[in-house]
């Protein structure tokens, strides 16, 4: 099992407000790890402070053995960490294929010829061929969905890190998109944030329950969304300070 991403103690607070509270966890290639927390449990927090969008207070972020902590958000790119984001904000006047291009040459480092077959490769992946030509700003909920993981994908990753990529879907919808998450594991190591916990039962190896920023429990899906302090912050009858 090769390590992609070791996060170690990780911190990181505005003010007197802690939103990320030493958080450690491992993720292997070929594995997903599921994070689910009520609104305001720090889980985009804890995505920007992994892609570098938000410099950690403590803590150390290792990816492939690297210590990559200190470097700004597009080197942690070059080096390997993608991340689809929950509201998808694709150039709306550049078709599908244009928009995973950008990704390709930009984020990817790819030209020319390379950078063309990487583009049809990654929109091939998630099932977006019969849209290449189409523009963006015309797509259906699910193609802007499937167009954000390509072009996370285009950056040619080795951790995907996926923020809500299912919300607003139908039942239908989450399930194609749990298909094309399923699909892509063995390549990658992936974390995803998801409110939708049946998406995340039914992909991840692993989920992490945080609240406040802290790691409430981890485990297997059923033994998290099991678990008492799940099931009681969930129906928000949690008592604050016992948490
Ligand atoms: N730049 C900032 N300055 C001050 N507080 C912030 C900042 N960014 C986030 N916060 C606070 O950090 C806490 C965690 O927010 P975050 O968005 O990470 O939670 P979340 O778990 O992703 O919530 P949601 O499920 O609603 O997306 C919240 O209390 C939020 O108000």
């Amino acid at each position: 099992m090769t390590i992609v991403l070791q996060a170690e103690g990780l911190a990181k607070s505005y003010g007197r407000i802690v939103v990320v509270d030493d958080l450690s966890f491992e993720v292997a290639r070929g594995e997903c790890l599921g994070v689910i927390g009520p609104n305001g449990a720090g889980k985009t927090s804890l995505f920007n402070v992994l892609d570098g969008g938000v410099r950690a207070d403590r803590g150390k972020i290792i990816l492939n053995g690297e210590d990559v902590t200190h470097l700004p958000r597009h080197k942690r790119s070059h080096k390997g960490i993608a991340r689809a984001y929950q509201v998808p904000q694709p150039f709306p006047d550049l078709t599908v294929f244009e928009n995973v291009l950008v990704a390709a040459s930009f984020a990817g480092r790819l030209h020319g010829h390379a950078a063309e077959s990487a583009a049809w490769e990654v929109i091939h992946r998630v099932g977006l061929q019969e849209r290449i030509r189409d523009l963006a700003g015309g797509l259906r909920l699910l193609d802007r969905k499937r167009l954000e993981v390509a072009k996370a994908l285009a950056a040619r990753p080795q951790l995907l890190l996926l923020d809500e990529v299912a919300g607003g879907l139908t039942e239908a919808e989450v399930n194609v998109l749990v298909d094309l998450v399923k699909s892509l594991k063995p390549d990658f190591g992936i974390i995803w944030i998801e409110h939708v916990a049946h998406a995340l039962a039914a992909t991840a190896d692993r989920l992490m329950a945080l609240h406040f920023g802290r790691k409430l429990i981890e485990g297997t899906p059923d033994a998290v969304l099991g678990s008492r302090e799940v099931r009681e912050i969930y129906l928000g009858i949690v008592d604050d300070a016992a948490a």
